[in-house]
């Protein structure tokens, strides 16, 4: 693949041992899933503005309340589980983009009051497409492979966070605005109502996910022009 973007995953799977075939198939899952769904969009449907915020689910979700009044009036893509923590602010986001291994009942949620899904296939998440993608609400599809039908886009990217950033550019923002996106950092701490506090260490797998993720970012900037800034420490 000559776009960068899209062609960085075949680095990926070299080092973290994914085959295409897989990938394809599940691509090819997905077609058949959307096929059957009523309310599926094409990305001329998704919203964007010049400034998108994008928000992952890395230790800097933790100064989501400080921002929360600036998110109200921007257009808003949350990373599969960063949901949680904006549905807990009162906050929908217009777009959660994921690979469906997050909260399931937080990605239904979502969807149930509005937010657009955009569920990607690849070869390790066949069963959570069958089991939600059918309880989904308005949904795009997309794919990291050649998308076997014209219901799947492949924007390119891979982990949710930084395919989220590479889809508002694509989109045409011309800034993108992160929230929880320390790609660089590999704990989270945690504090919530009934599970007490605590601390989330990234596993060898995730940190090279991570990795990948924040060379992700680094190519939109350099590819595609667009800047990408952290919200939070802009502030
Ligand atoms: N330090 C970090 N820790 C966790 N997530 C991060 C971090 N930095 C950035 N993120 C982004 O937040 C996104 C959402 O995080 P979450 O833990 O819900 O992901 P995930 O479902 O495991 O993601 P993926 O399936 O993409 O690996 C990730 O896809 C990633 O892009
Ligand atoms: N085959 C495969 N592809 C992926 C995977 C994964 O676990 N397996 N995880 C991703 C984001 O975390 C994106 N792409």
């Amino acid at each position: 693949m000559s776009d960068p973007l899209k062609g960085i995953i075949e680095e990926i799977r070299a080092d973290l041992g994914y085959k295409e075939s897989e990938d394809l198939w599940a691509a090819s899952f997905l077609c058949e899933l959307l096929r059957d769904h009523p309310r599926v969009l094409r990305p001329e449907d998704l919203p964007v503005e010049e400034e998108v915020v994008v928000v992952g689910a890395g230790p800097s979700i933790a100064e989501l309340p400080k921002i929360v009044g600036e998110l109200e009036d921007s257009v808003v893509y949350a990373a599969d589980g960063a949901c949680r923590a904006l549905l807990e602010l009162g906050i929908v986001p217009d777009v959660v983009v994921t690979d469906l291994d997050g909260p399931k009942e937080y990605l239904l949620m979502s969807s149930e009051c509005g937010s657009i899904t955009v569920v990607h296939a690849h070869g390790d998440n066949v069963t959570e497409l069958a089991e939600l993608v059918p309880t989904l609400g308005r949904i795009l599809g997309t794919c990291q492979v050649e998308p076997p039908c014209d219901l799947l886009h492949n924007f390119g990217g891979f982990t949710d966070g930084d395919r989220a950033v590479v889809m508002a550019a694509r989109l045409g923002a011309e800034r993108v605005l992160t929230v929880g996106m320390d790609f660089g950092n590999l704990t989270t701490e945690y504090s919530r109502p009934g599970e007490g506090r605590g601390v989330f260490r990234a596993d060898p797998v995730k940190r090279k996910k991570l990795a990948w993720g924040e060379r992700v970012l680094r190519l939109v900037e350099r590819e595609l022009g667009v800047e990408v800034e952290s919200l939070t420490v802009r502030r």
